[in-house]
């Protein structure tokens, strides 16, 4: 049994929390909100985020985030990507011995264009950490919460952590795989949540499941392009964190960022969308993100073009798709010495 600090107490850092302390952990849970700290420990329920279950009496939830990293084996950040870069430099501040670090967070930083673990190990100091590790896969918190069956992939630069990730998340319900691929499982996990906004345009827009099968499948052909241009082993997005985030983000009722696509192809704005939501959808600022990647990388990707387009330049989602569908004529499978070698293009 460890003592373990999970960071976030929003909708997966909750279910991940629950996953821990059923493993026989000691699981101390911080949020930035005082307020929202009360009220979980005097019900012991995530009315806002997780209002499905009952937390157990004795996990108690932090806002100080000294306390909370006293003593602690192993520290989880499952925070919005935006919120990472802040919420390490204080964890600098008050952490005083060695770690391991798992981060459960899908995004890019726009501008930067870092993954989370980038972000990380900008911020934190080698001596305050063993590794970084990324646990990833197709896991919507409402379900793991319910202890329905659920895989993930825990990766990190040295198997020895992705392993140690592995051996404190694993159960029966609950079945984490290792991977030596951080890069791949990280983009995967990020970029997937562009794709799922344009599986909820699509079906806002009332097309069919044609449509959405040629989303997810291009969707990843232009994952596995970027992601391969970045380092990552191809392979990996035919994993859980590629293809099978793909399918459970695009297809599942519990996706925020497949419900923000659908209300903004029926009209609604994306503040207001946003406003409605009152949850982190990653998808937004990761399509700002990989768009400019991609132009800066010379990557093709229609779709984060599209996406980016209907995002923040107000283009008719209907045009996007017809834009899509009658883009020049081109083979299905392409040269992957061309991806291999960083510089594909039309
Ligand atoms: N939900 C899911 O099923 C899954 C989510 N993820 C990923 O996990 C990450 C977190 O998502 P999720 O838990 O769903 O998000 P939620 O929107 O449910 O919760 C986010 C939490 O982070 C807090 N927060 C927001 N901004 C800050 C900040 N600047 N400093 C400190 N805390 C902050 C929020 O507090 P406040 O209430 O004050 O806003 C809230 O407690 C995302 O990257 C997401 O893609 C990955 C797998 C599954
Ligand atoms: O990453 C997720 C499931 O694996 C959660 O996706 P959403 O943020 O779209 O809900």
């Amino acid at each position: 049994m460890e003592k373990i600090a999970v960071l976030g107490a929003g909708s997966w850092g909750t279910a991940l929390a629950m996953v821990l302390y059923d493993n026989g952990h000691e699981v101390k849970l911080w949020t930035h909100d005082k307020s929202h700290a009360e009220e979980m420990n005097q019900t012991h329920q995530n009315i806002k985020y997780l209002p499905n279950i009952t937390l157990p009496e004795d996990m108690h939830v932090y806002t100080s985030l000294a306390e909370v990293v006293k003593d602690v084996s192993a520290i989880v950040f499952v925070l919005p990507t935006k919120a990472i870069r802040d919420v390490c430099r204080q964890v600098k501040e008050v952490l005083d011995h060695k770690v391991t670090i798992i981060h459960g967070t899908k995004g890019i930083e726009p501008n930067t264009f870092k993954r989370v673990s980038e972000i990380m190990e900008e911020e934190l100091p080698p001596e305050l950490y063993n590794d970084i590790v990324v646990l990833s896969g197709p896991s919507h918190a409402e379900e793991v919460s319910e202890k329905q069956p659920t895989t993930v992939t825990a990766s990190s630069k040295t198997m020895k952590d992705a392993e140690r990730a592995q051996d404190l998340f694993i159960n029966e319900r609950f079945r984490v795989y290792t991977s030596a691929d951080m890069v791949g499982v990280e983009l995967g996990g990020s970029l997937k949540n562009i794709i799922a906004l344009g599986a909820g345009i699509s079906d806002g827009l009332g097309y069919g499941d044609n449509a959405k099968a040629a989303l997810v499948t291009r969707g990843l052909a232009e994952i596995a392009r970027l992601g391969t241009a970045k380092g990552a082993d191809p392979l990996t997005f035919v994993g859980l964190s590629g293809v099978g985030d793909l399918i459970v983000t695009c297809t599942s009722v519990h996706s925020r960022n497949w419900k923000a696509g659908n209300l903004l192809a029926k009209g609604n704005k994306l503040e207001d969308v946003l406003a409605e939501m009152d949850m982190v959808v990653e998808g937004i600022r990761t399509t700002q993100a990989a768009y400019a990647l991609a132009k800066e990388e010379r990557i093709e990707m229609p779709i984060t073009t599209g996406l980016y387009q209907i995002l923040f330049e107000h283009a008719n989602p209907k045009d996007i798709v017809d834009q899509l569908m009658t883009r020049m004529r081109k083979h299905e499978m392409e040269d992957l010495s061309l991806i291999l070698s960083n510089r594909y293009t039309q």
